[in-house]
């Protein structure tokens, strides 16, 4: 049997055609293998299955989608109906948040998966930080060739004390440039994640969640692009791909 960890990956939910379908991103899967784990895309689950789908993993990592996390779930009325919602996803990631937490499961957010975690635990969303006072546009323009979308757009700078300072510390690093690919962002953020970077506008870039035994990081950049040749990213990857590893050999040790 194998002693790779397992990690779930939520699909999107997307109409192809006439036909709802479920998809999830192959970067993300990718960047699970770099991690050194066995990505398990996961369609979507109803309530009662939300526990079972826990005790087939060893972590879970929440992908990035082009679609929001609907405003309602912070209480607030769509601004922008023009812009892609997935209630279909909304409906099942955020009450598997905080059971995955409670549970100590590695937990890895980004982009769309890092904002489904703030509001998993009770906090807000900016809907369209371009048209805060002061905050830049953290959009990519869809016309740009890919590899612009995904390229250096802003820099982040570690907030000292935290799981960044201990992951990056030996590398003398206080901050690196990251890409920049949401309209959302974080208002409110919730109790339980501590701030471990901000971009230049003061918009929180990436947390960790202090209230698990486990592993918990969200990021806003898209660590998964290119993950191979990025040493950020990998550094990010291998800490969640050990705690996964660790929880695999502690909680679910393969049977003698
Ligand atoms: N829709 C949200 C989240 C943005 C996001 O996840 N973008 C990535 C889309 C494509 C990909 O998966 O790389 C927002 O706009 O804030």
């Amino acid at each position: 049997m194998s002693r790779l960890p397992v990690v779930l990956v939520p699909a999107c939910n997307r109409m192809l055609g006439q036909h709802p379908f479920h998809v999830a991103g192959q970067k993300y899967v990718d960047a699970v293998r770099l991690a050194g784990a066995l990505p398990l895309v996961v369609p979507s689950a109803h309530h009662d299955e939300i526990d079972a789908l826990l005790d087939l993993a060893d972590g879970v990592l929440l992908s990035g989608s082009p679609s929001n996390v609907h405003p309602s779930r912070f209480g607030e009325d769509v601004h922008d109906p023009s812009l892609p919602l997935d209630p279909v996803r909304d409906d099942w990631t955020l009450p598997l948040i905080p059971l995955a937490l409670a549970r100590g499961l590695p937990l890895f957010a980004i982009c769309r998966g890092f904002q489904e975690v703030n509001v998993a635990l009770g906090g807000s969303l900016h809907q369209a930080v371009q048209t805060l006072p002061g905050h830049l546009d953290h959009r990519a323009l869809a016309v740009l060739p890919v590899a612009t979308q995904y390229g250096p757009a802003h820099r982040v700078a570690i907030r000292p004390g935290g799981l960044f300072e201990r992951l990056f510390d030996g590398e003398g690093i206080d901050g690196f440039e990251v890409n920049s690919l949401h309209g959302q962002g974080v208002n409110r953020l919730a109790d339980g994640l501590r701030i471990e970077a901000l971009a230049p506008d003061g918009l929180v870039e990436a947390f960790s969640v202090t209230d698990t035994p486990g592993f918990g990081l969200g990021v806003q950049w898209h660590p998964e692009w290119q993950a191979a040749h990025n040493p950020v990213s990998m550094t990010l990857l291998r800490a969640f791909g050990a705690a996964c590893q660790e929880y695999r050999d502690t909680h679910r040790p393969p049977s003698r």
